[in-house]
């Protein structure tokens, strides 16, 4: 950091098992990524190739090299995986990873009906070989899932050996772990937190309201998906609680002069309204 701040939260430190910022890049070019990686990469833990974008990309080896260079792991999206699955291609799929030397996969079933017993297996045997991060949630906004299935099959995809697993939301956050209008499903949360450890899920939350609404219910540390390149530092000061959305929200207030304390609407400048 450029200069010294008292009372921030405690940032974990890369790498990290928690606090994770995953970012989706959906075609950058070279440079685009050497620009992004300038001002991003301490912030970024690591990288998703968006969907099957890595199919169309010119220079994907160069890119991944970059990225490597840049100490940042990279993978390919989970449509990727779910387009060599649908096309019976499963061993095409193992040796891409191997071709491209990938340390990541993301095993998802999001675009579609896969047996979830089958979608398992996949992620045992590529945990044999790679870090599988497993995706729960459906991108049809038709498709409403309950809560108990995504606590189980979370369960059982951990089980199976993802080292984590993603809350769908797609790129526009209005599907899986939102409403149509971006509005988190508060109770699917909650309820999904009553089963699965916080640090073992990466949320989806490509909207700033919604990495808000994250921080604020999980801490500085919470794992963030889908975050774009251009609003990773944006994402930290949200984190710190170095942007409005979260200004107060770390700080002791009992520790901070009663003069910016927030003011009631009746009372005088100072007066502090009950904290809670
Ligand atoms: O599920 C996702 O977040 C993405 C991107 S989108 O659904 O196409 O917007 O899919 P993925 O294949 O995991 O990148």
């Amino acid at each position: 950091m450029n200069y010294s701040l008292n009372q921030l939260p405690e940032r974990t430190a890369k790498p990290r098992e928690q606090g994770y910022t995953m970012v989706m890049d959906k075609g950058l070019s070279l440079r685009e990524v050497e620009d992004f990686l300038e001002v991003g990469a301490a912030c970024t833990d690591v990288v998703k190739l968006g969907w099957a974008t890595s199919y169309v990309v010119p220079n994907l080896k160069r890119k991944l090299e970059i990225y490597r260079a840049a100490d940042i792991p990279v993978y390919f999206g989970g449509t990727l995986f779910e387009a060599f699955i649908i096309r019976n291609q499963f061993d095409d799929y193992r040796r891409l990873l191997d071709q491209y030397g990938m340390e990541y996969a993301e095993v998802s079933d999001g675009s579609l009906d896969l047996d979830h017993d089958r979608k398992c297996e996949y992620i045992r045997e590529l945990s044999q070989s790679v870090r599988v991060l497993s995706e729960v949630g459906s991108k049809d906004a038709e498709k409403i899932i309950p809560p108990y299935k995504w606590i189980s099959q979370m369960e059982a995809e951990l089980a199976a050996g993802a080292v984590k697993v993603i809350g769908e939301a797609r790129e526009g956050g209005n599907v899986g772990l939102f409403r149509s209008t971006g509005e988190v499903r508060s109770g699917l949360v909650e309820e999904i937190l009553t089963k699965i450890p916080g640090e073992k899920i990466i949320w989806e939350a490509p909207q700033k309201a919604q990495q808000v609404w994250f921080i604020k219910l999980l801490g500085a540390n919470v794992n963030l998906g889908n975050i774009a390149p251009n609003e990773i530092v944006s994402l930290e000061t949200i984190r710190l609680g170095l942007r409005g959305d979260t200004f107060t929200h770390f700080l002791d207030m009992d520790a901070v002069d009663p003069m910016f304390r927030p003011v009631a609407k009746t009372g005088k400048p100072g007066t502090s309204m009950p904290r809670g």
